[in-house]
């Protein structure tokens, strides 16, 4: 059987969104991190939207400038000096394709591992600047990281206080990545509607604890309410945003939920550019609800013990959209009332 390429125009087509209301919503949580709440409001913030922004962080502004500067360079090279870093499989540079599983967005990336505090020496260099640049930045975004998931346990309760932030950025080697999206503006959407939009990253919850994001000015990232409506994040220079991720879902029980979140590329003329830090735990890692959470409540494990290693795997087989934590609920309880109803 001759099996045929999908051809380019048409695989772009399919990322074209109808026309819908860009609601920017101006209730996302801002977590001033020098506060005397912090903790309270981000464990608030968690419960409510799965995402927040964080001011008063302490990250120099020249870190961040540096980093998107030189990510901007690289996304100016030519074709062949990107594709020298690539394919993306999974780290490397990528163009359109995310992951393996046929997800494609309007998007072109480097997606890169980190090892303790720097760049792997197996992820692809593209120049030095660049990697300086991401180093400095990951270090940044690893003390971020570790800030927020200390408020995290202090606001639920947990102890002791570097419980969580343990798991990402204790002695063990953790299970880092980091990545830098490039929106360019979709040629597509030119003489449509300003309306229109394509899919840049598709709809997803990420797999690990945290995520720390940055972006410049061009807006396109929106999260999913608890209500399942979608709303536009407006852009912030001066912030970052968290999502919480599916392991802080699964170790909090439930009580913080992971964020669904997309990123749309719409009919401006500036390209987006962002960088995101993944904080994710070693391998060996167990994930499950944490004991000090169930002690003393009603509450039964709404999930199944499994290592990060484990969860990974399965994450990296699924599609971008999918529910990845379906799999490892916990199979429910059998209660006298139900056994009547079978019987
Ligand atoms: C389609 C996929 C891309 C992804 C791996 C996966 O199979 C499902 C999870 C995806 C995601 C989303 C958050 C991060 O961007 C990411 C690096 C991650 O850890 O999980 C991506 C993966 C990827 O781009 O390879
Ligand atoms: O590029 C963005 O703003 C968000 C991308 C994202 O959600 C991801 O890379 O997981
Ligand atoms: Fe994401």
């Amino acid at each position: 059987m001759v099996v045929l390429a999908k051809p380019a125009a048409l695989e772009q087509i399919t990322l074209l969104r109808p026309p819908e209301p860009w609601e920017s919503f101006s209730g996302v949580p801002a977590v001033d991190l020098s506060g005397p709440d912090a903790a309270a409001d981000v464990v608030r913030a968690c419960e409510r939207f799965g995402f927040f922004s964080v001011v008063n962080h302490g990250v120099p502004a020249g870190v961040v400038d540096r980093l998107e500067a030189e990510a901007v360079r690289f996304f100016a090279s030519s074709q062949a000096e990107k594709d020298a870093s690539g394919p993306a499989d999974p780290f490397g540079y990528g163009s359109k394709r995310i992951g393996r599983n046929g997800d494609m967005g309007w998007v072109e990336y480097l997606l890169l591992a980190i090892e303790r505090d720097t760049l792997s020496k197996a992820s692809p260099a593209p120049s030095t600047a660049l990697r300086d640049a991401i180093n400095a930045y990951v270090g940044a975004m690893r003390g971020l990281a570790r800030t927020v998931l200390e408020m995290v346990a202090e606001g639920l309760g947990v102890s002791p206080r570097g419980a969580l932030a343990d798991m990402v950025t204790g002695d063990v080697a953790s299970d880092q990545v980091f990545r830098v999206n490039h929106y360019p503006p979709c040629p597509l959407l030119q003489g449509l509607p300003p309306n229109c939009s394509v899919t840049g990253f598709g709809e997803h919850t990420d797999p690990q604890l945290v995520s720390i994001l940055h972006s410049n000015g061009t807006p396109g990232l929106q999260v999913a309410l608890h209500d399942g409506r979608w709303v536009s994040v407006p852009p912030n220079r001066d912030a970052f945003f968290v999502n919480v991720g599916d392991s802080l879902q699964v170790l909090t029980n439930g009580r913080l939920r992971s964020v669904r979140h997309r990123v749309v590329a719409g009919n401006g003329l500036k390209s987006r550019v962002s960088m995101i830090y993944f904080g994710g735990p070693p391998l060996a890692q167990r994930i499950a609800p944490l004991p000090q959470l169930l002690a003393g409540t009603q509450s039964l494990p709404l999930y199944r013990d499994f290592t990060w290693g484990e969860y990974k795997k399965a994450a990296y087989r699924s599609r971008l959209g999918d529910n990845r934590l379906a799999p490892f609920e916990a199979p429910p309880v059998a209660t006298p009332d139900a056994d009547r109803h079978r019987s």
